[in-house]
């Protein structure tokens, strides 16, 4: 479901001279459909570049990423969107929105875009809001005044509302009580055993261990260490 191919990413620094920085040679990967995989690799070994990479948000100097048989090296920018809208999920560390959309029309927005009635896509996002602990209270209000981890329940209730068939979580824990930790850690395993292609971030190990079928250290795709 994702595979990667003898990646390989530089940064230009048009404000710094020009100077580039080559953060990875050589990557590559794959992950399978009902298969987690974490990303592992010391601070700045380029876990989030590779991610962002595989999203469509970084653009790829060499290789291959294909998602689903769809490439990305090089796709267009409306590719990029479809693949988005049905196939690729993203779970972030923080939360971007619209102002003043109610939490709840955030949360069914994935599936509205797929053309999902209003009801069906409504009552999915309500399950979702009350498996991750969200007060019902909250439900009808803008999620840009919640706490850091109730911003990051209503990613994660986002993320998880259409079933993506590949899905990118980074650090989905992250902020989380032990209580959320373990609903998120539910939804994860409940998303594998429909057969989708989870790729993670994990700094908690103890999620790390609870949900990855295999570890890929990053450091291992650092040019000094390529081959
Ligand atoms: N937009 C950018 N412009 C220039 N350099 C960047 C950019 N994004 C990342 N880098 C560089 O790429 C390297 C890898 O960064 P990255 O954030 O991918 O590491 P990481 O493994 O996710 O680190 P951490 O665990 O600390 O989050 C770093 O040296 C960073 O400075």
């Amino acid at each position: 479901m994702i595979a990667v191919e003898n990646l390989s990413k530089s940064f230009v620094l048009h404000n710094q001279g020009g100077a580039v920085i080559t953060v990875m040679a050589g990557a590559a990967l794959h992950v399978d459909p009902g298969e987690c995989v974490g990303l592992t690799g010391q601070s700045g070994s380029g876990k989030s570049t590779l991610m962002r990479m595989i999203h469509g948000n970084y653009r790829v100097c060499g290789g291959s990423i294909r998602i689903a048989g769809v490439e990305l090296a090089g796709a267009e920018p409306r590719a990029v969107m479809a693949l988005r809208r049905d196939t690729l999920g993203y779970v972030s560390q923080f939360l971007r929105v619209l102002p003043r959309v109610p939490t709840v029309q955030v949360v069914a927005e994935p599936l509205r875009a797929l053309g999902v009635a209003q009801e069906v896509a409504q009552a999915r996002a309500e399950c979702l809001l009350w498996r991750l602990n969200i007060p019902r209270r909250l439900w009808s209000l803008s999620p840009t005044t919640f706490s850091g981890g109730e911003q990051q329940r209503v990613n994660i209730a986002r993320g998880f509302v259409h079933p993506f068939p590949v899905l990118l979580l980074d650090e989905p824990t992250a902020s989380l009580d032990a209580q959320n930790r373990a609903v998120v850690l539910s939804l994860i395993h409940e998303a594998k055993a429909r057969g989708a292609a989870i790729l993670g971030i994990f700094h908690d190990a103890e999620a790390r261990d609870a949900v990855c079928d295999r570890l890929v250290d990053v450091t291992g795709f650092t040019p000094a260490r390529a081959t």
